[in-house]
């Protein structure tokens, strides 16, 4: 198709997601366009309450959308069934959140390894060996997550969403639940496999200088888009935040 040469890897098409019915009937998307372009990494920002989770979950294929249809590459998720979904997102998403939710009992080695483990495969140590490499923690992978910082926990969760080699890497918080320094770590993580390796990443942040990392912000509000920023300085993320009462 002319005019097509960029390529998304995710895209949303007036994608609508409703809770609940009658009265207590919440409208957390609506009507909402927009499309990561692979190799990029996007925040996605707006108030609280504004869809941010929501997006992530229904463009991860963690949640069902209620209208409209979000494709990841040329696949409408819509269209599959659960067993096929629960297949694309095991190959094709990667998913990290605020809380790590690594396992405490397993090591680093063992927890990069579990989704392929459930999934009735086993990585090669060659394989959890380089993506623990991949993530700086190439000399971590016998320490168990209550042995490392938040970084590095975060890192492993990093790592282990990545063993599946994922289209899309999405981020719900990544930094949440770190202190500045710690942050920084991750963040330079995430911008690295983007420039590096052509990851694409997709995070929800509250965090201005989190955003400022990214190559484009997508601001919420109300549940559908409010706007965007390209090559998002902290000030101007700061800026429309505040515009958005967030
Ligand atoms: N499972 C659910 N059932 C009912 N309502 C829900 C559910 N999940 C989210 N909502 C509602 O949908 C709206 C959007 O929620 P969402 O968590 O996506 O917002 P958010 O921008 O991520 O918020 P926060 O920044 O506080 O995490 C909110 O009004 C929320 O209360």
């Amino acid at each position: 198709m002319p005019g097509a040469a960029i390529d998304q890897a995710v895209t949303l098409r007036g994608v609508g997601r409703l809770y609940g019915r009658g009265d207590g009937q919440v409208t957390a998307l609506r009507d909402v366009h927009c499309a990561f372009a692979r190799g990029t990494c996007t925040a996605v920002m707006g108030p609280s309450g504004s869809g941010k989770s929501t997006l992530l979950q229904c463009a991860a294929g963690l949640d069902r959308s209620t209208a409209g249809q979000v494709l990841i590459g040329d696949t409408d998720i819509g269209a599959l069934s659960e067993a096929e979904l629960t297949r694309l997102r095991r190959e094709r998403i990667g998913f990290v959140f605020q809380s790590f939710n690594l396992m405490p009992s397993l090591n680093a080695r063992k927890n990069v390894a579990l989704p392929m483990r459930l999934a009735g495969r086993r990585p090669s140590r060659a394989q959890v060996d380089e993506v623990l490499h991949r993530v700086g923690l190439g000399d971590r992978g016998r320490h168990r997550p209550a042995e490392m910082s938040g970084g590095q926990q975060q890192r492993v969760a990093i790592a282990r969403a990545l063993i599946s080699q994922p289209d899309v890497l999405f981020a719900d918080e990544p930094t949440g639940a770190l202190d500045t320094n710690t942050s920084r770590e991750v963040l330079t993580l995430l911008r690295t496999l983007v420039d590096t390796a052509g990851q694409t990443v997709v995070m929800v942040t509250h965090d201005p200088v989190a955003a400022a990392w990214a190559d484009r912000v997508v601001f919420l509000r109300d549940g559908a888009v409010y706007g965007e920023l390209a090559s998002p300085s902290v000030e101007a993320v700061t800026e429309q935040m505040a515009r958005l009462g967030g």
